[in-house]
C-alpha cells in the first residue's frame, strides 16, 4: 500500500455533457491570441521587470504579432502605472495592437485604472473576482448574490468611468473572469457571465470578452473541455461574446487543456512565452502555436527566431528555458541514441524542398523557427553509426560509404564509453583521422608516380616500411591497381580489392579528394581504408596503404 495519503484528495467531477461535440472536432484556424506575460508571467517573478525590460518586452511581443497584450495591473504598483502610461504617452502602441489592464472589482482601483488607460486607442478593460465556493467561502465571506453584485457593481462603474474615453473616440472593450471558473459550479459561472454581460451590452462591434480560467488546474483536460463546451452553448448571447481560455498548468497538462478547449469553442487564448507564470505557469502560446503550425495552420504569430524570443525571455525575466521544453529547449533537435539518428539522417536524405515535412523523429523544420540543423544529432556511448556518420558528412565533408559505418561507429562507441561523455564533432574527426587518415604504420606513401602505355599503368610507388624506405613497382589496368599489384609482389599482405568510392572534399582550387577502399584480407574481415590527397590517385593509393596498415596492425 502506498504511503501517500490518497483519501486525503477528492475526485473532481464530471461535467454532465453526454452529447459533448469538441472530441469530433478539428482545429483549422488560429484564435485570438493574447500575451499576459507583462501581468500574470510578471507577477509570479522573484524579481519583476523594471519598466525598461517591460518595455524591451512589449516589443518583442509586437513584433511576434500579438494584436492584445495584458500590460500589467496599473492600479496595483507606481511601476505598472508607470509602464503603461509611458507606452501610451510615448505613443508606442501600435494603431492595430490593444493593450489589456488587469484589476479587480474594487472602486478605487477601477478609478485609478482609468488614470492608467487615459489617451490609449484601444483598451481591453479586464475585470475580474474569484467565483468558486471556495474563495466565495474562505476569501469573501460572501455568498453567491454578493459575489456576482461585486462583478455587476465593477462593470457599471466600468463603464460610466470609461464613458468620456469612449466619447472621445477610444475604444474599450470589457474583459470579465469569473477567476477560479473551473472549480465554479456550471450554473453560478453561467449566471455571474450573464449578468455582467447584461450590464455591459456587448454588440457585434464591441463583443465582450468572457474569459474562463483554469486559475488552479484540478481537473484532466477533457473535464476542461466539458466546462467550455456547456458555457459556449449556454451562453445566451454567444455571438456577441468572445469566449477566452486561460489556463494554469499544475497538472502539468494546460496546454492540452487549451487545445481541447479550443475545440470545445473558445475564440481566444491567453497565456505566455515559454509558460512563464504563477506556480507551475500559464500556457505556453509558443508550444500551442507551433503546435497548430505543425498540424498545417498558420498560428499567425512569428517563431522564425524563436532564439532571439528565447534570449530576449530569459534575460528579462531571469527564468530559464529548460533543455527539454517543446521547440525552445536546447535538446529538442537533438538526438543522440542510434537508432534515432539513423531514422533522422535516412529520412532527412530523402526529404525534397516544397513538399511536406516528413523528417523522423524531428516534428517541425528547426529552419522554420531559427534553429540549427547542425545541433540535430549529437553523440555519446548511445548513439550509432547513423549519427556518427551524420558529423562526419554534415560538419566535415566526408560521404562514408554505408558499409563503412557499421566499421566506424563501434570505434567511436568505444571512444565515448571510454571518455563517459559526450563526444563534440573535433572528437569524431580526431577519430576518425586516428584510425584511418593518419595511419602511417608500417606502411607509409611518401611519393607515387605512374606512366600509362598501350593501356597498361606501370607504377612506382616511394613507400616507408617498418622505418625503411622501398620504391616498388607494379602494372595493372589503372593506378590503383598497378599498386595494388606492387604491394602483393612485394608480400607485405595477401588481401583482394573489393571496393573503391571517392569524391572531393571542399571545393575550388583548395578541393581536396577523399577516398575509400574496402580489402578483404586472406583469412581476416573486410576493411576499409580512406586517404586524401590533391592528386585522387595518390588519395586512393594512400586508402589502399590505410586498410592495410589497419589490416596489420589489428
Ligand atoms: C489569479 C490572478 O492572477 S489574479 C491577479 C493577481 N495579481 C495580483 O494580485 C498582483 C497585483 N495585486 C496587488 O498588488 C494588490 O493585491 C492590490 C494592490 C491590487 C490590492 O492590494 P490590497 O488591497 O492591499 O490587498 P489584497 O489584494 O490582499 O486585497 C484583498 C482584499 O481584496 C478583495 N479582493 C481580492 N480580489 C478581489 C477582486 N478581484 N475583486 C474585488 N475584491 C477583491 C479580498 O476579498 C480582500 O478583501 P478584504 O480586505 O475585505 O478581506
Ligand atoms: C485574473 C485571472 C484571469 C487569472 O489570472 C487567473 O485566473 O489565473
Amino acid at each position: 500500500m502506498s504511503a501517500f495519503p490518497a483519501s486525503k484528495y477528492r475526485p473532481f467531477p464530471p461535467i454532465d455533457l453526454p452529447d459533448r461535440q469538441w472530441p469530433s472536432r478539428t482545429q483549422t484556424t488560429a484564435p485570438i491570441w493574447c500575451s499576459v506575460d507583462l501581468r500574470d508571467g510578471n507577477q509570479a517573478l522573484a524579481q519583476p521587470m523594471s519598466v525598461v525590460e517591460k518595455l524591451e518586452f512589449f516589443d518583442m511581443l509586437v513584433r511576434i504579432g500579438f494584436k492584445q497584450i495584458e500590460v500589467g495591473f496599473p492600479s496595483a504598483s507606481q511601476i505598472e502605472f508607470d509602464f503603461c502610461r509611458r507606452l501610451i504617452d510615448e505613443n508606442r502602441i501600435p494603431d492595430d495592437v490593444s493593450i489589456q489592464i488587469l484589476c479587480q472589482c474594487r472602486a478605487d482601483l477601477i478609478k485609478r485604472s482609468c488614470e492608467a488607460i487615459a489617451g490609449a486607442k484601444n483598451v481591453i478593460f479586464h475585470l475580474y473576482n474569484s467565483t468558486s465556493p471556495a474563495q466565495r467561502n474562505y476569501v469573501f465571506g460572501a455568498d453567491r448574490p454578493a459575489i456576482k453584485k461585486i462583478a455587476t457593481d465593477a462593470v457599471a462603474l466600468m463603464k460610466a468611468e470609461t464613458a468620456p474615453l469612449v466619447a472621445a473616440g477610444h475604444r474599450i472593450v470589457l474583459e470579465y473572469s469569473p477567476e477560479s471558473f473551473t472549480s465554479t459550479e456550471m450554473d453560478f459561472a453561467l449566471e455571474i457571465c450573464e449578468a455582467v454581460t447584461d450590464v455591459w451590452q456587448p454588440t457585434a462591434d464591441n463583443k465582450v470578452i468572457l474569459n474562463l480560467p483554469a486559475t488552479v488546474e484540478y481537473a484532466t483536460p477533457n473535464i476542461h473541455a466539458d466546462q467550455i463546451e456547456w458555457m459556449c452553448r449556454h451562453l445566451t448571447r454567444r455571438d456577441l461574446t468572445i469566449v477566452s481560455l486561460h489556463t494554469h498548468n499544475d497538472r502539468g497538462t494546460g496546454i492540452a487543456a487549451t487545445e481541447l478547449g479550443l475545440l470545445a469553442g473558445a475564440d481566444r487564448v491567453e497565456g505566455t512565452l515559454f509558460g512563464n507564470g504563477e506556480r507551475t505557469g500559464n500556457l505556453d502560446i509558443v508550444t500551442v502555436a507551433l503546435n497548430l503550425q505543425t498540424q498545417g495552420v498558420d498560428p499567425k504569430l512569428d517563431f522564425s527566431d524563436l532564439n532571439e524570443i528565447r534570449e530576449i525571455y530569459e534575460r528579462t525575466t531571469r527564468m530559464d528555458v529548460p533543455p527539454r521544453s517543446p521547440y525552445a529547449g536546447d535538446l529538442v533537435f537533438t538526438a543522440f541514441s542510434g537508432s534515432h539518428q539513423d531514422a533522422i539522417k535516412k529520412s532527412w536524405d530523402k526529404q525534397i524542398a516544397g513538399e511536406p515535412w516528413d523528417v523522423l523523429y524531428i516534428p517541425i523544420d528547426p529552419a522554420d523557427i531559427g534553429r540549427d540543423y547542425k545541433a540535430i544529432i549529437r553523440i555519446n556511448s548511445q548513439s550509432g553509426k547513423g549519427g556518427v556518420a551524420y558529423i562526419l558528412e554534415n560538419e566535415y565533408g566526408f560521404t562514408l560509404p554505408k558499409a563503412m559505418h557499421r566499421e566506424f561507429g563501434p570505434v567511436v562507441n568505444r571512444l565515448a564509453d571510454t571518455k563517459g561523455t559526450e563526444l563534440s564533432a573535433a572528437d569524431i574527426l580526431e577519430a576518425f583521422q586516428a584510425e584511418y587518415l593518419d595511419r602511417k604504420q608500417p606502411i607509409e606513401v611518401v611519393d607515387f608516380r605512374t606512366t600509362e602505355k598501350d593501356k597498361v599503368v606501370t607504377c612506382e610507388a616511394d613507400l616507408v616500411i617498418n622505418g625503411t624506405g622501398r620504391t616498388l613497382t607494379g602494372q595493372g589496368n589503372g593506378p590503383i591497381n598497378a599498386f595494388v599489384t606492387a604491394v602483393r609482389e612485394a608480400e607485405l599482405l595477401e588481401f583482394e580489392f573489393l571496393n573503391y568510392t571517392e569524391h572531393s572534399l571542399g571545393i575550388g582550387a583548395r578541393a581536396q579528394a577523399v577516398s575509400y577502399i574496402q580489402i578483404q584480407p586472406i583469412n581476416g574481415k573486410p576493411l576499409y581504408g580512406a586517404g586524401i590527397d590533391t592528386s585522387i590517385d595518390i588519395a586512393s593509393i594512400k586508402a589502399v596503404a590505410s586498410a592495410m596498415n589497419r589490416a596489420l596492425l589489428d
